[in-house]
């Protein structure tokens, strides 16, 4: 008996770590999570082993992120997934069983499997063969060879099979089946084109199903309710339940951040004792205030901000209002704020004035910085602690002297579950995020939920940017409508010396319906850095603002020869492409010599290597910069060779002025190349050359694409390193190949964005270094051999560039009718560059991005305002609201969405 149970036991167990699976969920994804019930776990193998396989690769958050950036590897993963997936019922009504088979078809389900739904279904379905090709085209994968633009159909293809054999195995019959594959076949390209959710209302209406008939569908295969993997909220929205979870977990967790004010970890009794917020002479003695619980005495607002910003009167001597000042006071008040600006807008000078106040009252104070990528973590460390060094000495010092990616923050487990989380929460009071517009919604519930009680969460980022790769615009909602409140805005005003009807932006006008987060966010919009005038400045504006005659009168017409300007004048320049295929020679040449004081200080390098006299070295230079004259010579002439013109190698190898070298790149070496200062100072002037320029693309794929750029520029660069007597191994490396790491490997502290420079070490073999803050000597250097996935670097996708930041760049736009570009694309990639940027690609091309804004699906904000009323109820009155909300699953059902049509 008991073994029997046992037995039992295991085979629900597997059963339901196999609906788990199917999903794409994991033990971190707690709304769709069947352990709970689950009898006694089975044995990990009873899954037939393509099964496993399968469902890992498919829907593993990194998977579907590879997915997107991968396009035709992971459209070929996700398409072998499918095709070796077991077959798990009667054939007819399998997706994947017959490539030649269109999918989501019903019309050759058995006739048996006629039940009330399907009999409605078929009807349906034979009124509207047109939509069902429409949705096999647009949602439901077809069974043809993948188009490699699309891996978001190999995903929707891959959840929609697996639903489907979860719906069958839970009882639905082949009609109901059918609807669940469409369905979810919809729902999963929505997701996988990064909407949390998408509109049942409108799924229905395409597959020409009344909502009705998909419901009793969903709800034939157990698809919806608790433990269920799909949610239809009140609203009418569709949601993979893990991110019905995330959203909801989210929602709760920012309305528990406003509920309360900030107060440190301390324990009760070494607690700083309240004072009274009356002794606040900002005019907001009715307010409770923020500093009562934490700062004894209090310092006017006004006074603290100065001081936090180094000015000797805290109001803008211009009479503007200083909206810098405004989201510092924000900050200091709430436990939350988003502060949102482009480049230069001085949300690195506005987060240092926060945490000098926040040190300034408290030098304990526990402060972590952070962001999504290694890169972006290191940027704001060193931006701050150059703020750092203008302050006092005493506040200086305690100023954070480390930064984490989010992952490392929130402490990432081998299983892929978090050290810190609700019940664990981290050990800050304040934690301040850069880059917060790539945070897709389950690393943002995430890192809420990971919070201290009492802390802060101080968001800072770019809402007009790319958001996150994953599912989720959490930034950019947050930020839509900066509404300070009356309370507020008086209380501001009168610290600032403005008039609190002053303190509105972004159409916040009285008359706007009341947003979801008052009170959280503020839009820095004044640029420092570029001044108005400034061509990448007004390209950027017109680009953010979907101005596309704008953007191209900001751009100044150029040929590719003035990419070759070595000195990268300053500028926004146009170059027109025609046509649709690959960049010819001369424009590659061009984009190549963008590289010249990387190689320069590429040379410095070897020359420190060299044991052989310097004659020789210079004849061997000699004899390059000849060769290259020549190419040089004929691509002027005759425009196709693709050499690096001699001007740009003569340049690139010391004949030229020396501005890309710290040691010295003319000349012979003026550091003693046995001195381990003379190694890093080349090594530091070669990170340094590199990070000056980049080329950008919106695809990975195509002729324009990053890999189609990376292989031209790497055989150039791969010529010259061979010319050199530079060591190559093998086909992919040789001295001088930049690369960026593609996926995280925390044995080997690498991340996900990192840059490397291969190069060769005393012995003269190849090792690919890395900057490491946490070494002596600021480098480390590994195998190429011992490194996860990494591409080459000479160019990068404008998603993998966000968080850096170039002197130029030279964003190449994808062929016409190739998809893969927006306006965030183009805004992002325009405002990576500090001092010229060049677009290049088809006039075309560039306007259909200008004006086409990315839209992500999300229910966000409508759930922020749902719950949001219940907090009057009392004690914890958030926490009823998710009681409300659980019911989703089945209380979509009745609410939101219209009556069942007969
Ligand atoms: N209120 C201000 N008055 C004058 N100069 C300012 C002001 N705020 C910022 N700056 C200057 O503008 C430049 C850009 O500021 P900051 O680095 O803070 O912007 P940012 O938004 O963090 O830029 P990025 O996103 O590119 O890092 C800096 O040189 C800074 O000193």
């Amino acid at each position: 008996m008991t073994q029997r149970k046992t037995r039992e036991g295991a085979r629900e167990g597997t059963q339901r770590r196999a609906q788990r699976r199917a999903v794409g969920d994991d033990a971190r994804q707690t709304a769709f999570d069947f352990d709970g019930a689950a009898g006694a776990p089975g044995p990990a193998d009873a899954l037939p082993q393509s099964d496993d396989k399968a469902a890992v690769t498919l829907h593993s958050p990194d998977a579907l992120s590879t997915a997107r950036r991968d396009g035709v590897a992971a459209s070929e993963t996700a398409i072998n997934a499918r095709e070796t997936a077991p077959p798990s019922g009667p054939r007819s009504a399998r997706p994947s069983a017959k490539p030649s088979e269109p999918a989501f078809v019903t019309d050759d389900a058995p006739a048996s499997a006629h039940s009330e739904p399907a009999a409605a279904v078929r009807a349906s379905v034979h009124a509207s063969s047109s939509a069902r090709a429409a949705t096999a085209t647009a949602a439901a994968a077809p069974t043809a060879p993948m188009p490699a633009e699309a891996p978001e159909i190999a995903f929707a293809w891959a959840l929609a099979s697996r639903l489907g054999r979860l719906a069958r195995r839970n009882g639905a019959d082949d009609a109901a089946v059918t609807v669940v594959e469409q369905i979810t076949a919809m729902l999963g390209r929505s997701v996988a084109l990064g909407h949390v959710c998408a509109p049942f209302g409108a799924l229905c209406a395409r597959l020409q199903l009344a909502p009705a008939v998909v419901r009793r569908a969903l709800a034939a295969g157990a698809m919806l309710g608790s433990d269920a993997p799909l949610v239809l909220d009140p609203a009418g929205r569709l949601y993979l339940a893990r991110h019905d979870d995330a959203e909801r977990r989210l929602a709760l967790g920012l309305l528990d951040l406003l509920r309360a004010p900030p107060h440190r970890r301390l324990p009760p009794s070494a607690a700083p004792s309240s004072t009274d917020a009356s002794a606040d002479t900002d005019g907001s003695a009715n307010l409770p205030s923020d500093d009562a619980l934490v700062t004894p005495p209090v310092t006017p607002l006004a006074a603290r901000l100065a001081r936090g910003f180094g000015r000797s009167e805290p109001t803008d001597a211009s009479g503007d209002v200083d909206w810098q000042q405004v989201a510092a006071a924000l900050a200091l008040h709430s436990r939350l704020a988003v502060i949102s600006g482009g480049p230069g807008t001085g949300k690195t000078t506005t987060v240092a004035a926060i945490i000098a106040c926040l040190l300034d009252a408290e030098p304990e104070l526990n402060i972590a910085l952070a962001a999504p990528t290694g890169k972006a973590a290191q940027r704001m460390l060193e931006a701050l602690a150059g703020r750092a060094r203008a302050m006092p000495a005493e506040l200086a010092a305690r100023f954070p002297t480390v930064s984490f990616t989010l992952h490392r923050l929130l402490g990432t487990r081998g299983d892929g579950s978090f050290r810190h989380r609700r019940g664990a929460p981290l050990p800050y009071d304040v934690v301040v995020v850069d880059e917060a517009s790539m945070i897709d919604l389950s690393m943002a519930a995430r890192l809420v939920d990971a919070l201290a009680p009492g802390a802060r969460l101080i968001l800072l980022g770019d809402k007009d940017q790319l958001s996150a790769v994953e599912a989720g615009a959490v930034f950019a909602e947050l930020c839509a409508q900066p509404t300070l409140s009356a309370p507020l805005r008086a209380r501001f005003g009168t610290a600032l010396g403005v008039s609190p009807e002053r303190l509105r932006q972004g159409g916040s006008a009285p008359t706007v319906v009341q947003p979801a987060l008052p009170d959280t966010a503020v839009w820095l919009e004044r640029n420092y850095r570029f001044g108005a005038d400034s061509p990448i400045g007004r390209v950027a504006v017109a680009v953010r603002d979907g101005n596309a005659d704008a953007a191209r009168n900001a751009l100044s017409a150029a040929s590719v020869a003035d990419l070759r300007d070595d000195d990268q004048q300053a500028g926004a320049l146009w170059i027109e492409l025609a046509g649709d295929g690959p960049l010819d020679p001369p424009t590659i040449a061009a984009l190549v010599e963008g590289y010249a004081a990387f190689f320069r200080a590429l040379n410095d390098w070897r020359r420190l290597h060299e044991t052989a006299e310097a004659g020789p070295q210079r004849d061997q230079l000699a004899a390059v910069g000849d060769d290259a004259a020549r190419f040089g010579a004929a691509t002027h002439t005759a425009g196709a060779s693709g050499g690096i013109s001699g001007q740009g190698l003569s340049n690139a190898f010391g004949n030229g002025s020396s501005n890309g070298s710290s040691n010295g790149a003319s000349g012979e070496p003026q550091a003693d190349p046995n001195a381990p200062a003379a190694r890093e100072a080349a090594l530091l002037a070669l990170f340094d050359t590199l990070a000056r320029y980049r080329v950008l693309c919106a695809v990975r794929e195509g002729p324009r694409g990053t890999h189609a750029l990376n292989a031209a520029v790497s055989a150039r660069v791969r010529g010259l390193a061979e010319r050199l007597g530079m060591p190559t191994m093998g086909g992919e490396w040789f001295a001088g190949r930049a690369v960026m790491i593609a996926r995280n490997d925390y044995p080997l502290r690498l991340f996900n964005g990192d840059i490397g420079i291969t190069l060769a070490d005393g012995q003269g073999v190849l090792r690919v270094y890395f900057q490491d803050a946490a070494s002596a000597t600021g480098f480390r250097s590994l195998s190429p051999a011992a490194l996860p996935p990494l591409d080459s670097a000479f160019a990068m996708t404008v998603h993998k560039s966000q968080g850096s930041e170039f002197d130029a760049v030279a964003l190449v736009l994808p062929s016409p009718g190739v998809r893969g570009t927006s306006r965030e694309l183009v805004y992002t990639g325009i405002t990576r560059a500090k001092r010229r940027v060049a677009l290049i690609g088809a006039r075309s091309v560039l306007e259909a991005a200008v004006t086409t804004p990315t839209r992500r699906d999300s229910g966000l904000l409508d759930r922020i305002r749902r719950y949001r009323p219940t907090d009057h109820r009392g004690g914890d009155g958030l926490a009823g609201s998710k009681t409300a909300d659980d019911g989703d699953g089945d209380g979509g059902d009745s609410g939101g969405e219209p009556a069942p049509a007969a």
